[in-house]
């Protein structure tokens, strides 16, 4: 069977978990190769995990240049391994569509962009207009390059055994590439990153305001969840931007999604619709979220998330 590259998110060699998701689409279109961009010795340290989402091939692009200019290194390994692929999975995130454009124009392919989902013949299955419709698309030119929104495809795992192959090399035009200068750890507490989560609680701007937020961020530890918000909410100073849920913030998919006071515009719904089950709470019954909420309560979210969190606590033991 062709290979299908695979182009592997992580963060100094901890794989994000879409990466596994990419593995498990990509064995339905062929035999998945994953293309571990990073610094010396990274992929022989991720080797066996991505073997176990059934990577039968792990391509080493590994130095300095890889580890240390931003987009462009992993443009050129593509690039480099496109010739002996039949399709390019990567990651739907800020970086990753970056990435699959730039690949795109270079190799004169076609580009399926955010999908939720990857059929056996290589169609893309997209979520558009908010969800309201669903599209499906095959790229008719050239080696088809897919972005894969996190979260749309379940990672399953199908133990292969991940040849580690060093042979690619990249030079990067330092003239056009845009190099790290320096790096800072990014301060997060122990909830999960908003995009990688299972469980994500959002409020919105029936929150009411910043303090009150805490409201949200309870329900959300109880659950082991990532906190997300509405825009709204964000604008009005209850949450940092970086965890704005929708058209213009972050696209989630998470197993469980719980809208708390968000009415579900359709800017909103375009990153969150694709959420396998979507519980809402808001006190008006004529709000939209509930069109799309599996689960709603109407109600003052400030009555129904606490006894929420209680009844967590209680079946938790
Ligand atoms: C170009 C563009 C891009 C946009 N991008 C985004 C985006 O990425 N993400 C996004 O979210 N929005 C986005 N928006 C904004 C979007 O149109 C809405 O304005 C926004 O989503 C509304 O946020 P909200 O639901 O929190 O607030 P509101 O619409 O004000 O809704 C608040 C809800 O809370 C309920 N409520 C109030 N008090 C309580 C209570 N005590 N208990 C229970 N319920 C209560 C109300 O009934 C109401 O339904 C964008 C808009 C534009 C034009």
């Amino acid at each position: 069977m062709s290979e299908v590259l695979v182009l592997v998110d992580h963060v100094d060699g901890e794989v994000k978990k879409v990466s596994y998701e990419l593995l498990t689409a990509a064995r339905r279109l062929g035999t998945p190769a994953a293309v571990v961009v990073g610094a010396s010795g990274t992929a022989s340290k991720i080797r066996e995990s991505l073997g176990r989402f059934g990577a039968a091939k792990v391509y080493a692009v590994e130095s300095d240049d890889a580890a240390n200019f931003l987009v462009t290194p992993k443009v050129d390994a593509l690039a480099a391994l496109v010739p002996n692929a039949s399709a390019v999975l990567v990651s739907a995130t800020v970086e990753g569509k970056e990435v699959a454009g730039r690949l795109a124009a270079r190799i004169g392919s076609g580009w399926l962009v955010d999908v939720v989902d990857v059929e056996a013949d290589g169609t893309g299955v997209q979520s558009i207009f908010g969800g309201a419709f669903v599209v499906k698309a095959k790229v008719s030119k050239g080696t088809p390059v897919i972005t894969v929104r996190p979260g749309g495809v379940e990672a399953e795992e199908s133990t292969a055994d991940a040849v580690l192959d060093e042979s690619v090399s990249i030079s990067v035009d330092a003239a056009k590439s845009a190099r790290v200068t320096s790096r800072e750890a990014v301060v997060g507490g122990d909830r999960p990153e908003l995009t990688e989560a299972s469980v994500v609680v959002s409020g919105g701007r029936g929150v009411g305001s910043a303090d009150k937020f805490s409201v949200v961020e309870e329900l959300a530890d109880s659950l082991g969840a990532a906190v997300g918000a509405s825009r709204a909410a964000v604008d009005s100073g209850y949450y940092p931007h970086q965890f704005q849920v929708g058209q213009t913030g972050k696209t989630v998919s998470p197993q469980l999604y719980v809208a708390l006071g968000i009415s579900g515009a359709i800017q909103h719904r375009a990153g969150m619709q694709t959420s396998k089950t979507i519980v809402a709470v808001n006190k008006d019954p004529e709000a939209p979220i509930f069109e799309i909420a599996d689960f709603g309560v109407v109600g003052d979210l400030f009555n129904v998330a606490p006894q929420l969190k209680e009844e967590v606590a209680k079946r938790k033991g």
